[in-house]
C-alpha cells in the first residue's frame, strides 16, 4: 500500500496536471493490459510455432513469399494435401514438437495442429461438445451419410440419438447375430471360389476393396436392417457398390484441394449446386432409391420387438427424415471403413508372406470354430494384425473440429514458443479450427520403431510407454475416443476378425507388385500408382488353398 502511494506520488511529480484518481486508473489499466498481454503471449495460438522451412518439397514460386514455408494463397494447406496423408504433419512434428499452428488457405484463421496426448484427451473425452465438426466437415457428413448420429451436434441431441441406436450394437446383440454374419460372409467367399474355379489359371487378380466391400455391406445390412443383399449381388447392393466411384475424387488432386479450401473459407458454398459436392451424395442417393424403399416397405409388416437397429429406430419417436438419415448413416459408415481396413490388411499380408503364414497357423491351430468371445481374446496374432492395420491405415486419418467456447487446452509436452516462452497449455477462442492428425500420430518416429513398416509383432512385444500413446481403443485413435467414439466399434472388430479369418483359411494372397499411394476423400483411399484410372483399388493375386 505504502509502495503504491509512493509510486503515485512519483507519477504525480511527472504529471503535475493529472489528478491522483486518474493516475491510479491509468496505472490499473496499464497493469491489466500488461498482464493480459503476458497471458496471451504465453498461451494463445498466435504464440505457437509455425513451420518455416520445406525446402525439400515446396518449390520456390512467386506465391511463396508471405511467410517462409507458407504460400501466399494456400498457406501451408496445399503442402499438406499434395502429399500422402500425414507426411507433412510428421515432418513438422519433428521440427516443432507435438503442438503447432499452420497458415490456412485464403487468409483464413491459422489452424491449430494438435498431436499432444493430454490435449487430445481433453478435447475428445472431456469437452467434445464444445468442439463440433468444422464447417467443412459437418456439411460433408450431411452429404455423404445424411443428418444422422455422425452429423448431430450438441450434448442433448447427440445423447438422445445415441440412446436410440446404442443398444442394437452391444456385444450381446452381435453375439446373437454372429451366425447371420457368417452366413452373409460365406456367400461372398463362395463367389470368389467360383471365380477361381472358372478361371484356368492357378490364381486370379482380385480387387480386394471390391470383395471386402461386398462382405461388409452384406454384414451391416443383415445385422442392422435384416436385409438379404445376396452376397452383394442384389440390385440394391449393386447400386450402392457402383455409386462409390464418383465420390472418391481425392483432395490430393488440385480440383479436390481447391474445393476443400474454398469451402473452408466460404462455407456458404456448401449449399451451392456444385457438381463435385452433389457427387458426394451418390451412395446415400443409391440407398434412398434402392434398399431404403425395401426397408420401409418391410417395416410396415414386421413386428418391432427385435433387438436389431431397425426395430429400435421404428420404435423410437423420430421423424421419417431422421429414420432415413440414420439408415443411410449406418449402411455407409458401417461398411466402407471396415472394408478399407480389411483390404489394407490383405494388401499388407500379400506383401508379408511370413505374417500371412503366422496368421493362418494361429487360426488352423485353434481348436473348433472361434466364438465371438474367442475372437476378442484368444487369437493374439489376429488381434495384432488388426491393430497394426488400424495404426498404419486409420480409415479416417484426420479429425477437424472447431471451438465454440473459450477454452484452455492442457499439454503434456510443453511447447517452446519462437519468442522463448514455455507453453504448458493453449488458449483457444470460438471459431478456432483444430486438426488432430491421427495418421501422423500413429506413425510418429519418436514413438514407434520403423513406423511405416507393417509389423504386427510389435503389438505382442513391449509397447512404447503409455504416456506416449493416445488413450483411445488399444492406444490408437482409429476409432476416436470419448463420448463420440465410433459406435460401431464392436461390430467392426467382429466383422473384420470373422472375415479375415475366413479369407486367410480359404485363400492365399500374393503380391502383384502394385504400389499403393494413399489419398484422402471421405476416408483414406488406396490408389494404384500408374493406374489411377481404376480409382480406389487394391489388387492382389488370389490362390485357392486345399
Ligand atoms: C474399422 C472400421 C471403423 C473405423 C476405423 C471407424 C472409425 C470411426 C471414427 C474415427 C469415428 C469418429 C468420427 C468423428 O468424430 O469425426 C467414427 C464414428 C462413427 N462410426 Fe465408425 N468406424 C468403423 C466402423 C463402423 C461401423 C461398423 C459402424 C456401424 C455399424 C460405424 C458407425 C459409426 C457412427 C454412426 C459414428 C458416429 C458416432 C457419433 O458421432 O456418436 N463405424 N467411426
Amino acid at each position: 500500500m505504502v509502495q503504491a502511494q509512493g509510486l503515485l506520488a512519483s507519477l504525480g511529480c511527472l504529471f503535475p496536471q493529472t489528478s491522483p484518481t486518474t493516475l491510479a486508473l491509468l496505472l490499473l489499466g496499464g497493469f491489466i493490459w500488461i498482464f493480459r498481454r503476458a497471458q496471451k503471449r504465453g498461451s494463445g495460438i498466435g504464440e505457437l510455432p509455425l513451420p518455416v522451412s520445406h525446402s525439400t518439397y515446396i518449390q520456390c514460386n512467386i506465391l511463396t513469399f508471405a511467410k517462409p514455408g507458407a504460400e501466399f494463397l494456400w498457406g501451408h494447406e496445399r503442402v499438406v494435401y499434395s502429399h500422402e496423408p500425414g507426411v507433412s504433419y510428421r515432418r513438422w512434428i519433428r521440427q516443432l514438437g507435438l503442438t503447432f499452428r499452420i497458415k490456412a488457405a485464403f487468409g483464413a484463421r491459422d489452424v491449430l495442429v494438435l498431436s499432444d496426448r493430454d490435449g487430445i484427451h481433453h478435447i475428445l473425452s472431456k469437452r467434445i461438445y464444445d468442439y463440433p465438426h468444422s464447417n467443412v466437415v459437418r456439411p460433408r457428413i450431411a452429404r455423404f451419410l445424411g443428418k444422422g448420429l455422425g452429423w448431430v451436434e450438441g450434448a442433448s441431441e447427440h445423447r438422445r440419438m445415441k440412446r436410440i441406436v446404442a443398444p442394437s450394437l452391444t456385444a450381446e446383440n452381435i453375439r446373437d447375430m454372429s451366425s447371420d454374419i457368417k452366413d452373409t460372409l460365406f456367400k461372398v467367399i463362395h463367389d470368389l471360389e467360383s471365380e477361381l474355379k472358372n478361371s484356368n489359371e492357378p490364381h486370379i487378380t482380385a480387387n480386394m476393396l471390391e470383395w471386402a466391400g461386398k462382405m461388409t455391406l452384406n454384414a451391416v445390412g443383415r445385422v442392422a436392417f435384416l436385409l438379404d443383399l445376396e452376397g452383394g449381388k442384389s440390385e440394391g447392393a449393386t447400386k450402392i457398390l457402383a455409386a462409390k466411384a464418383p465420390h472418391s475424387r481425392p483432395a490430393t488432386t488440385f480440383g479436390g484441394f481447391l474445393t476443400l479450401m474454398l469451402l473452408r473459407r466460404f462455407s456458404f458454398m456448401n449449399y451451392l449446386p456444385i457438381p463435385a459436392l452433389k457427387a458426394q451424395a451418390s451412395v446415400r442417393e443409391a440407398i434412398n432409391n434402392g434398399v431404403m424403399k425395401e426397408i420401409v416397405r418391410r417395416s410396415h409388416a414386421m413386428p418391432i420387438d427385435g433387438k436389431d437397429l431397425l426395430s429400435r429406430l421404428l420404435k423410437a419417436d423420430i421423424t421419417p427424415d431422421e429414420l432415413y438419415a440414420q439408415i443411410s448413416t449406418f449402411i455407409i459408415s458401417g461398411h466402407e471403413t471396415t472394408a478399407l481396413t480389411l483390404a489394407y490388411s490383405i494388401y499388407e499380408l500379400s506383401r508379408h508372406q511370413d505374417c500371412q503364414d503366422k496368421l493362418r497357423s494361429e487360426l488352423r491351430d485353434f481348436y473348433g470354430e472361434p466364438t465371438y468371445d474367442d475372437l476378442q481374446t484368444r487369437l493374439p496374432y489376429l488381434d495384432a494384425v488388426l491393430k497394426e492395420t488400424l495404426r498404419l491405415y486409420p480409415a479416417l486419418p484426420y479429425m477437424e473440429r472447431t471451438v465454440v467456447e473459450n477454452d484452455v487446452i492442457p499439454l503434456r509436452q510443453p511447447v517452446n514458443s519462437p519468442e522463448g516462452h514455455i507453453m504448458n497449455s493453449v488458449h483457444v477462442k470460438p471459431g478456432q479450427t483444430v486438426i488432430i492428425p491421427i495418421i501422423a500420430i500413429q506413425r510418429l518416429d519418436s514413438v514407434w520403431k520403423d513406423p511405416d513398416t507393417f509389423r504386427p509383432e510389435r503389438w505382442l512385444e513391449q509397447l512404447p510407454p503409455s504416456d506416449d500413446l493416445p488413450s483411445g481403443w488399444s492406444n490408437l485413435l482409429a476409432f476416436s475416443d470419448g463420448p463420440r467414439t465410433c459406435i460401431g466399434i464392436r461390430l467392426a472388430i467382429y466383422n473384420y476378425k470373422t472375415m479375415i479369418s475366413a479369407m486367410i483359411q480359404h485363400f492365399r494372397f500374393l503380391d502383384t507388385g502394385a504400389q499403393i499411394s494413399l489419398k484422402i476423400s471421405s476416408a483414406i483411399q488406396p490408389w494404384v500408382i500408374g493406374k489411377e484410372d481404376l480409382g480406389p483399388h487394391v489388387p492382389v493375386y488370389v490362390e485357392a488353398l486345399e
